[in-house]
């Protein structure tokens, strides 16, 4: 190969990753398929989520992945938790449902977790900042793969008793769930407000 055409693979590989990012979307268990996810594209978004930062190497994601029967427990598990933690006044039957239908639409639940190092040297923020870091591989490579999929946070979900479930201690913290599936619909379009309104520049 010339370095010519070195030089534009390298700018195609560019384009391509530009590309991979702009595409990557939110989607959710009510846009997916039937179609099951290979369990082997899963392994590769959580084998790529393990090359996130990671301050002191302390390497604090981890994965709860649930498919088939599992994931059904999962979505029944997460509405008796928010039934629980929800008081009377504030509770709402279809918050429970939509939780045990997100889990039935579904091909695979991923909890995300930050597992607290031992000696707390690192500070709890760059732990649950390496975490995301770990999310965004696992969700680009998704998307690399036409998977769909959306990083949940609701209260049931990031509560103390999905932690204590997963045999988690009371350091660590459950960040959110990833639910994974096919896309039925379109991909979606995103939209960004221009990066310049986010950016201080100096050069003085
Ligand atoms: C830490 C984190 C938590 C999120 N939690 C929720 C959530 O609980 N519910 C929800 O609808 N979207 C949630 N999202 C997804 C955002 O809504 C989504 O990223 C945003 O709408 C932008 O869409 P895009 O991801 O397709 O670019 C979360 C995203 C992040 C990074």
């Amino acid at each position: 190969m010339t370095p010519n055409n070195e030089s534009f693979e390298g700018a195609i590989n560019k384009i391509a990753v530009r590309s991979l990012m702009e595409n990557r979307r939110s989607i959710k268990p009510a846009d997916f398929s039937d179609q099951r996810v290979q369990d082997e594209i899963v392994w590769q978004m959580l084998s790529n989520a393990n090359w996130a930062p990671t301050h002191g190497m302390t390497e604090p994601w981890r994965f709860f992945v649930y498919t088939d029967a599992a994931k059904l427990r999962l979505g029944k598990r997460l509405a008796k938790i928010y039934e629980q933690i929800t008081t009377p006044e504030l509770r709402k039957p279809a918050k429970a449902e939509k939780l045990i239908a997100n889990a039935e639409r579904s091909s695979h639940l991923i909890v995300i977790a930050m597992k607290r190092q031992a000696s707390e040297k690192i500070p709890e923020i760059e732990e649950v900042q390496a975490v995301a870091c770990a999310v965004q591989n696992l969700h680009l490579t998704a998307t690399a793969f036409g998977v769909g999929g959306y990083w949940s946070s609701g209260a049931a979900i990031c509560s103390e008793q999905l932690r204590d479930h997963l045999g988690l201690s009371n350091k660590d913290c459950v960040l959110g769930l990833f639910y994974v599936g096919y896309p039925k619909t379109e991909w979606p379009k995103g939209c960004r407000s221009p990066i310049e309104d986010k950016v201080v520049w100096r050069a003085d």
